[in-house]
């Protein structure tokens, strides 16, 4: 197994290093350091305590937790949210509770969310006048056909 890469946090007062629940997860959680009641189709914006140095050519991406989402339709309004190599401050997640009836009640602790991180390679854009042929083109938006589960043309 590679060696895992090293990235330095600092934690604010309630705040929980990232941690992976189990080996082989991609997602080390994230938890809150505040209490959060979300009424239903309410967001907020809500502190981890965490700030971390991601190494240059990584980056973290935020993901929502699928069991939050299975059990509570807790989501995120951004998921995943990019946290950039360069970025010192608070890693921040953007709650929505998208359940139409019931109100989320979060506590300090939580592990409502979790952080992924990944390489990236940062491109240089090049304008040219065409762009090199391909069999898929321009076609997109459902171009290769309906899915079985569509409802579209449905009474
Ligand atoms: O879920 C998120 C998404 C972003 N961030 C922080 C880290 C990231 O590096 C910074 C900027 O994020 P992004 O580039 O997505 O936001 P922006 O609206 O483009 O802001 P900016 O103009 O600061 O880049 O905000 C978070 O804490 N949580
Ligand atoms: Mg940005």
């Amino acid at each position: 197994m590679s060696s895992p890469l090293e990235i330095a946090v600092t934690l604010a007062e309630g705040a929980v290093v990232p941690a992976y629940a189990l080996p082989g997860d991609a997602g080390a959680d994230l938890t809150i350091t505040e209490d959060v009641e979300l009424a239903p189709h309410q967001r907020a914006l809500v502190g981890t305590g965490v700030a971390v140095a991601i190494p240059e050519g990584y980056a973290g991406f935020v993901h929502p937790r699928s069991g939050l989402a299975h059990r509570l339709g807790l989501g995120m309004v951004n998921a995943p949210g990019t946290i950039d190599a360069g970025y010192r401050g608070e890693i921040k997640v953007n709650l929505v509770n998208t359940d139409p009836v019931t109100t989320i009640r979060l506590r300090r602790g939580d592990r409502v969310a979790q952080l992924v991180v990944q390489p990236v390679v940062r491109a240089v854009f090049t304008p040219v006048a065409d762009l090199p042929a391909t069999r898929r083109g321009t076609g997109g938006h459902g171009s290769t056909g309906r899915t079985t589960t569509t409802t579209e043309g449905q009474a």
